[in-house]
């Protein structure tokens, strides 16, 4: 297949999108991250952006964001400018620790991801945002810390207040950077289940940042590859074969199946997006 055939095209008449970009370029200098880009995500959709350190990823949820503007192309979230359209979006930023003396309660730190402006300070805005963030809280199974201090909770715990926090304010498009990142297995599997779970029932589309594929693979629609300047856009299948990554990387590089996963060998070191050939693979 050729390049051109895997840049995303979207039909006339598709439903309105929760993300587009139009010839996108993003470049820091002569450093072109990407450009050309082309993307439209579905109510729904999941997509995984992949690539190896420094392609630019980070650097696309700042565009997502509002805290970097383009180089040249439009972006919109359900039809808004980035930074005017932050209500309509949830965002899970990488697990890491919080400092044990915090204080706030779980139910506070979701409640930071409501739109203060929407709920009023009268008794109903204050029932409705009590509503609003105990049943997030039940959604994600953290009800029964709903009123600890925040700091005294396990990793994965507040993992599960920062998923609740983003989708609290029912997001149109759920941002996440690596939420999976040092969190067990167990964890990883609730953390991807509840993404998984919104998107299903809320329609919400799914940005999920990640180097490391196999943990959301079976929920992956397309996945976004950039390498150094260059990308690939397509289902998994289509756009991890040992032809496009090769083009990509521009190196030899073969593409495993083992026991369901995807294993790439012959990357650069720093392609940390799927297993090294001596890595565990996991069942
Ligand atoms: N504000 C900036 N000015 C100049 N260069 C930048 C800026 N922000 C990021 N870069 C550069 O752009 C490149 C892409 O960075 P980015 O953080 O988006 O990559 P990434 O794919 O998220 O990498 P990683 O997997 O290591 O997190 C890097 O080389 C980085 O140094």
């Amino acid at each position: 297949m050729t390049a051109d055939a895997l840049v995303d095209a979207a039909p006339v008449n598709a439903p309105a999108a929760a993300l587009r970009m139009r010839s996108a370029r993003l470049a820091y200098g002569s450093r072109v991250l990407w450009d050309g880009l082309d993307l439209d995500i579905r109510p729904g959709e999941f997509l995984a952006v992949l690539g190896p350190n420094g392609s630019g990823k980070t650097s696309m949820l700042r565009v997502l964001l509002g805290q970097q503007p383009l180089s040249a192309g439009t972006v919109t979230i359900a039809g808004h400018a980035p930074g005017k359209a932050n209500h309509k979006l949830g965002y899970i930023p990488q697990q890491r620790a919080i400092d044990a003396n915090l204080t706030l309660r779980a139910r506070d730190l979701v409640g930071l991801g409501l739109d203060g402006h929407r709920w009023g300070l009268g008794l109903r805005g204050r029932a409705e945002r009590r509503r609003k963030v105990d049943a997030v809280l039940a959604e994600v199974g953290a009800s029964d810390y709903a009123d600890h201090p925040v700091g005294l909770l396990s990793g994965g715990e507040q993992q599960r207040l920062r998923v609740a926090q983003a989708l609290v304010g029912d997001p149109e498009l759920l941002l996440c950077d690596e939420p999976l990142l040092s969190l067990d297995l167990a964890h990883q599997r609730v953390v991807s289940d509840l993404i998984d779970a919104r998107r299903r029932t809320a329609g919400t589309a799914v940005l999920f940042v990640t180097h490391e594929i196999n943990p959301v693979l079976p929920l992956v629609d397309r996945v976004l590859y950039l390498v150094n300047g260059r990308f690939r856009i397509g289902p998994p299948d289509e756009v991890m074969t040992s032809e496009n990554l090769s083009e990509l990387y521009r190196t030899p590089v073969d593409v495993l199946r083992v026991r369901g996963q995807i294993v790439v060998v012959g990357a650069h070191q720093e392609a940390h997006h799927c297993p090294e050939p001596t890595a565990e693979v996991r069942p």
